[in-house]
């Protein structure tokens, strides 16, 4: 689909197709606490209504809360809340929700929580929600939660790519395990730890599972729309100030402040404020905005030479977008390596700020690059950049790629 037709998400209830429901993904690496975790809001009656989809059923201690077999592998527990374990694949158990929910067998179904396994790399996972045809109709990925063991957390970051992505691309990052954190050395891992996920990733909310933080509605209402109101709340999804290099400058002492979370979503960077790109990951988290509107045109050509081109650098993108045909409206976009969910069109901007924000997570890929690539599509041109038709009419430009219909 373009992002000139991209369809209204305004849904109303009375008529047309059913809202999609929000996808999150709780993932983390190998004994993170994602099972412990997922037991306890298990009991929790804000996760009625709620599908949980886990991978090792069996291991799960869920046996006391059952209460009826559905078949499936849907299973509905006590609190209202219906567990599916994956039987033959992702696509068939979210199909078979659906079925469940079609048929009448299953009444409300607000959101699904899919449990990766520990050294999963997330993207196939929400590749799969976001490129298949139908489902990408009934689902919508909303958020990410990484849980991260506050004991072996640096080092796995050290020696596991795999947990370094899981890390950049949350929405939330849940911290397990805090109260074993009961010498110095740990005390100051920890506080290495906390630094090196933010330059991770900032604009990712921190919750700490010992204090009580981590509640269903703290851990998945991350996504661009509340499940309950359908209102997009911008805001809150994209968190762009975060990654602004002058966002943290009202740090006082050394520590981010995690108390803070729950007021702003932001973390209180301590005085390594520009940590982000200094740190030797080659992952970069950074925001492009313009108050410049962007064509339609112009705005599709962007991403698709940047997923055609840089598709596996591009760890997570999501943005709103004003498009200068449509100025009124913006233009959501979200993506995870090469694959975008359709674009959805807002029928008004959040609040008075009508910039084109756009949040990136890359791997191996400078910001500066992706800027240059969107001021040549965006018409912010500057001596040393080249427009879209050179880049696009270049003989060594990605093959495939033709220039703009004039
Ligand atoms: N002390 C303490 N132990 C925890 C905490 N969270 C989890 N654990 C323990 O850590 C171990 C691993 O927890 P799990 O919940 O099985 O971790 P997981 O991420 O599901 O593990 P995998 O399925 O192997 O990926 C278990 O022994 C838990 O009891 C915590 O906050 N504090």
């Amino acid at each position: 689909m373009s992002v000139a037709d991209a369809s209204p998400v305004s849904e109303k209830p009375a008529r047309g197709p059913k809202p999609p429901i929000p996808v999150s993904v709780l993932t983390g690496f190998l004994g993170a606490g994602k099972t412990t975790l997922l037991n306890r809001i298990l009991q929790d009656p804000a996760m009625a209504d709620t599908a949980v989809i886990i991978n090792e059923f069996g291991e799960i201690g869920l046996d006391h809360l059952f209460v009826d077999q559905a078949g499936d592998g849907i299973v509905e527990l006590s609190s209202g809340c219906l567990c599916c374990t994956i039987r033959g694949d992702l696509v068939t158990t979210l199909e078979n929700l659906l079925r469940h929910l079609d048929n009448g067998r299953t009444e409300r179904l607000t959101r699904v929580v899919i449990e990766t396994t520990g050294l999963a790399d997330p993207a196939p996972i929400l590749h799969t929600i976001m490129l298949h045809p139908y489902l990408v109709m009934r689902y919508r990925l909303d958020s990410v939660v990484t849980l991260v063991d506050a004991v072996n957390g640096l080092s796995t970051l050290d020696e596991h790519e795999e947990a370094k992505k899981q890390a950049a691309v949350a929405d939330r990052i849940v911290l397990t395990k805090t109260d074993l954190l009961n010498s110095e050395e740990s005390q100051r891992s920890f506080s290495d730890l906390k630094s090196r996920l933010l330059a991770l990733n900032p604009g990712a909310r921190v919750l700490d599972t010992q204090t009580g933080e981590a509640t269903p509605d703290t851990l998945f209402n991350a996504g661009l729309y509340n499940p309950e109101t359908k209102i997009p709340d911008v805001a809150n999804w994209l968190n762009a100030e975060a990654y602004e290099p002058n966002h943290h400058d009202d740090s006082h002492g050394h520590h981010h402040h995690d108390g803070d979370h729950h007021h702003g979503h932001h973390h209180h960077r301590h005085d390594h404020a520009h940590d982000i790109n200094r740190h030797s990951d080659a992952i970069r988290a950074f925001t492009l905005s313009t108050d410049r509107p962007v064509s339609a045109s112009a705005l599709e050509m962007f991403l698709d030479l940047l997923r055609s081109a840089h598709g596996p650098k591009l760890l997570r993108v999501k943005g709103i977008v004003q498009i200068s045909e449509d100025p009124d409206r913006p233009v959501v976009i979200h993506g995870v390596q090469h694959v975008f969910h359709p674009p959805a069109t807002l029928d008004a901007w959040p609040d008075e700020d009508r910039r084109t924000r756009m949040v990136f997570i890359t791997k191996d890929l400078p910001e500066g690059f992706v800027r240059k690539m969107f001021e040549a599509f965006s018409g912010a041109l500057r001596p040393d950049t080249p427009d879209s038709d050179a880049m696009l009419n270049n003989p060594l430009a990605v093959t495939g790629f033709t220039s703009p219909p004039r």
